[in-house]
């Protein structure tokens, strides 16, 4: 029997303290795993640590105790040069919450796709506009919209920008934080489409920070419940959205207004490219 392929992302027992003279612990060993194809939600009231996680996994928060694993390598103790190629890998990309903190604000749609390939140092120059536009299209932008600056973007189309801009450097790791939660129906529904498109074509392992329960019953394979820096609970969408098991999942969903189910199809309709 072979034994089965490393998770695309495994996090243990992350530990993360923050605080300029009186630091608190924020995070209090949590793991979180996923593999290949895979979207795992991972949510949790505001607060509740979520946001430093992601942080944690790509660097951006320092690790005070645990490890993260990308196809079964340690990425947390990689300093310097090491972690120079790392970052330029683009192996593990985040998408933030507010994509306008992804985009510069005076750099084209298309050159700011283009500028993480040219980060990653990929192929020639020609090359990088050619993926660049084949990345915009794959998330369902109009490549003409490739020439206008982010601000002159809907949300939606600037959420996809910013998942076009991530996916162009063939990430084995996707951290969305928030991806859907500032947008209108249409728009929430296009962007979980293209996700859940991206994963199987890809095979990219998605972790998708969301308040928005309902969208992660359509989409999530796992669901992974953060309290107060503690993972409570986790297990598939399913039984972790509609039997919850810990009392603070129970509140949690019952605090939103529905879940049609797991699963249900993602509506199609009134779609704005
Ligand atoms: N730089 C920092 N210094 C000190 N405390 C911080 C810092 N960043 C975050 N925190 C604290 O860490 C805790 C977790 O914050 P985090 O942003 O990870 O939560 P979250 O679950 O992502 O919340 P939200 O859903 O509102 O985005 C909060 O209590 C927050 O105040």
């Amino acid at each position: 029997m072979t034994a089965a392929p490393a998770a695309a992302l495994q996090a243990d027992g992350v530990e993360v303290w923050l605080g300029r003279r009186a630091k608190s612990r924020i995070l209090h060993g949590v793991g979180l795993t996923a593999r290949s194809g895979e979207i795992v939600g991972l949510i949790g009231e505001t607060g509740s640590g979520k946001t430093t996680l992601a942080r944690a996994i790509v660097g951006l928060a320092p690790l005070h105790a645990g490890t993260v694993r990308v196809d079964g390598t340690p990425v947390d103790g990689l300093r310097g040069a090491a972690l120079r190629r790392f970052r330029r890998s683009g192996r593990v990309q985040y998408v933030f919450q507010d994509p306008l903190r992804s985009l510069d604000p005076d750099v084209t749609v298309l050159d700011s796709v283009v500028e993480g390939l040219a980060i990653r140092g990929d192929g020639k120059a020609a090359d990088r506009r050619a993926r660049a536009v084949a990345a915009l299209e794959q998330v369902g932008l109009d490549p003409a919209l490739g020439d206008r600056l982010p601000g002159r973007l809907s949300g939606g189309q600037r959420q996809r920008v910013a998942i076009a801009r991530a996916l162009a450097v063939d990430p084995r790791v996707l951290l969305l934080d928030e991806p859907v939660s500032a947008l209108d129906a249409a728009n929430r529904n296009h962007v979980l489409r293209v996700l859940d498109r991206l994963r199987h074509e890809r095979e990219v392992a998605i972790v998708m920070i969301s308040h928005d329960l309902g969208s992660l019953a359509g989409i999530a394979d796992r669901v992974v419940v953060l309290y107060r820096g503690e993972v409570v609970e986790e297990g598939p969408a399913a039984r972790v959205l509609l039997e919850p098991e810990h009392p603070y999942t129970q509140r949690l969903v019952t605090s939103v207004p529905s879940i049609d189910g797991p699963r249900r199809p993602l509506i199609t309709e009134g779609v704005h490219v």
